[in-house]
């Protein structure tokens, strides 16, 4: 794949939904992000499309509230914005009117003459899911894939709702684009620190040789959220946590864990290896074996931070009697000689007590009879990759107590790297799309990633239905159902704590002044 140099060619963004959440929070703010740094020089258009009415005017206000509200926007930044805003213009089209797809073509061939644009386009997709068939038809039928350049498409999660709707969906899609020119988004891969789990495993020489079933006893991935469902209600009631974060962000990491090195580093050969990791997930043979492996649950009533808060089934949008899981933990397998016989066990949730995601490898212990080990019980060496809010790495190892002769104590690293440049720097929406406008898809999902990873979900999902028996229920604000600990207890491990509470015999070093 040929990766195009920074922002050596311009291009139309066209965003449909640009009325909507994602549009505001995340994709002009990123896009401003990347103006601000140069990355998208001038020669680009921003068409901002949907159903309802606005101006240019009142499209470009809405923008800057967008921008000032969640971009780092300083007052000093009046003068770009100014020039940033020439850039974008709206226009009203329902996607399934053909007919204004042509008089977007005719803008768009405006468009070029006024920014310098060699006809490269890319659509990005932030729209419910069932519109990305016909979005794409219309967007062939109206004559926008026909001018010169380059035209790629993104598309925003969820990708189906199962495998057979996910098929259905890349159908649709792959009658208009050919899968190089699909860039499915999950934006946990454009996270800084997932990014960085790749240079940590390849570029460290104490981590490599170490890194399989000879050392590593577990792999822990936590994703804990603090947030209930806010809003989206109605989408997550048929979604779950195992749908919204387990086929994607959880698995997609524990793909960048364990996925073999890449012969280059190119974007097909990594995606080689981590479609590899999906297929050598031991999918669950039975329902009881699911019930045994995976943990589900949903919260009730409680408190965070002295806050009431309503339960699950409270929600807006949310059934009363709603057995959606809000909460899943589950232990898999990677069967290959690697990983032969370490878990991996994963874990997220809504309501839990801290926002936090962090990658625990847990190295083997040292022989119990050997030295130290006789004499103290000494802690096995963590590496804990924090990768959101905060974005750092910590090491934990045993070391001597200062000034006594008979103490081991356990001591963490860190190198926090949030404290030094800022907390999600740059923001992963803003390089996943600079990713796509160069032509890097390396950081984006492969049709055969996701229909694998729905393989191994789907599973868990058909068990589920079964019945709902097994639906743990935890107080907001708690850690989740008691079952997830016994999970790991079986094996003789505990879930490592996360977000930097830690117990109080260890000792920090870090740059964060902790
Ligand atoms: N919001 C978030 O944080 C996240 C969202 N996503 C995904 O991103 C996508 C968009 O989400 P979000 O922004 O929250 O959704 P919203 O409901 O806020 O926005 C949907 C957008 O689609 C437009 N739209 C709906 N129907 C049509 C149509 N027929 N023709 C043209 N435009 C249409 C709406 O505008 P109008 O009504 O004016 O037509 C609106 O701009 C979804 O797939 C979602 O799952 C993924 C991760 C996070
Ligand atoms: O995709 C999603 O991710 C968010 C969590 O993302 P983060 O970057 O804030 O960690 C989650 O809240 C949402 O339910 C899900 O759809």
């Amino acid at each position: 794949m040929n990766v195009e140099s920074s922002n050596a060619q311009g291009a139309i963004y066209y965003i449909f939904g640009a009325t909507g959440d994602l549009a505001k929070r995340k994709l002009f703010p990123a896009l401003f992000s990347l103006y601000k740094e140069g990355k998208l020089s001038e020669n680009f258009a921003v068409v901002g499309l949907a159903r309802r009415e606005r101006t240019n005017e009142q499209f470009r206000a809405d923008l800057y509230e967008s921008i000032v509200e969640f971009c780092r926007y300083k007052a000093d930044d009046v003068e770009l914005w100014n020039r940033f805003a020439e850039h974008f213009e709206y226009m009203p089209l329902d996607i399934n009117n053909v007919e204004a797809f042509r008089g977007l073509a005719t803008l768009s061939d405006q468009l070029d003459a006024k920014f310098n644009i060699p006809g490269n386009r890319l659509f990005y997709l932030a729209l419910a899911p069932s519109l990305f068939g016909p979005v794409s038809f219309s967007l062939r039928d109206g004559g926008l894939l026909e001018s010169k350049g380059w035209h790629r498409v993104v598309i925003e999660k969820p990708f189906g709702y199962d495998l057979e709707s996910a098929q259905k969906l890349n159908d649709q899609i792959t009658q208009v684009f050919k899968e190089e020119e699909i860039y499915r988004i999950d934006h946990y891969l454009g996270k800084e620190m997932v990014q960085n789990i790749q240079v940590i495993r390849f570029a460290n020489a104490f981590f490599e040789p170490l890194w399989n079933n000879n050392h590593i006893a577990n792999v822990q991935i936590t994703l804990s959220e603090t947030v209930g469902v806010e809003e989206r209600g109605g989408y997550y009631d048929k979604s779950g946590a195992l749908r919204d974060m387990g086929q994607n962000h959880m698995l997609q990491m524990l793909t960048m864990i364990a996925m073999e090195p890449p012969s280059r580093l190119h974007g097909e050969d990594i995606r080689d290896e981590k479609v590899k990791v999906l297929r050598s997930l031991r999918p669950y043979k039975s329902s009881d074996e699911v019930r045994n492996l995976v943990v589900r649950g949903q919260y009730s009533e409680g408190s965070l931070n002295g806050k009431e808060l309503p339960g699950y089934r409270q929600e807006d949008s949310v059934g009363e009697n709603s057995t959606t899981e809000t909460y899943f933990a589950a232990k898999l397998a990677v069967d290959n000689f690697r990983w032969a016989g370490v878990p991996f066990y994963i874990r997220t949730g809504k309501r839990l007590p801290v926002k936090t995601t962090e990658v625990v490898i847990e190295f083997k212990s040292m022989p119990q009879n050997v030295l130290f080990a006789q004499r103290h019980d000494l802690q096995p060496n963590l590496l804990v990759i924090r990768v959101n809010p905060m974005e750092g790495i910590y090491i934990k190892v045993n070391a001597k107590t200062p000034g006594e002769d008979n103490s081991v104590q356990p001591v963490n690293m860190e190198f926090c790297q949030s404290c030094q440049i800022g907390i999600n720097t740059p923001e992963a929406y803003e390089r996943l799309i600079h990713d796509a406008v160069r032509g890097d898809s390396t950081y984006f999902t492969r049709w055969d990633e996701v229909a694998q990873a729905w393989e191994f979900v789907d599973r868990i999902a058909a068990a589920w239905r079964e019945d709902s028996a097994d639906l743990q229920h935890y107080p907001a604000g708690s850690w989740g159902p008691e079952k997830a600990e016994k999970l790991l207890a079986q094996d003789g491990f505990k879930w490592w704590p996360v977000n930097g509470q830690e117990e109080d015999n260890v000792i920090w070093v870090s740059n964060s002044g902790k």
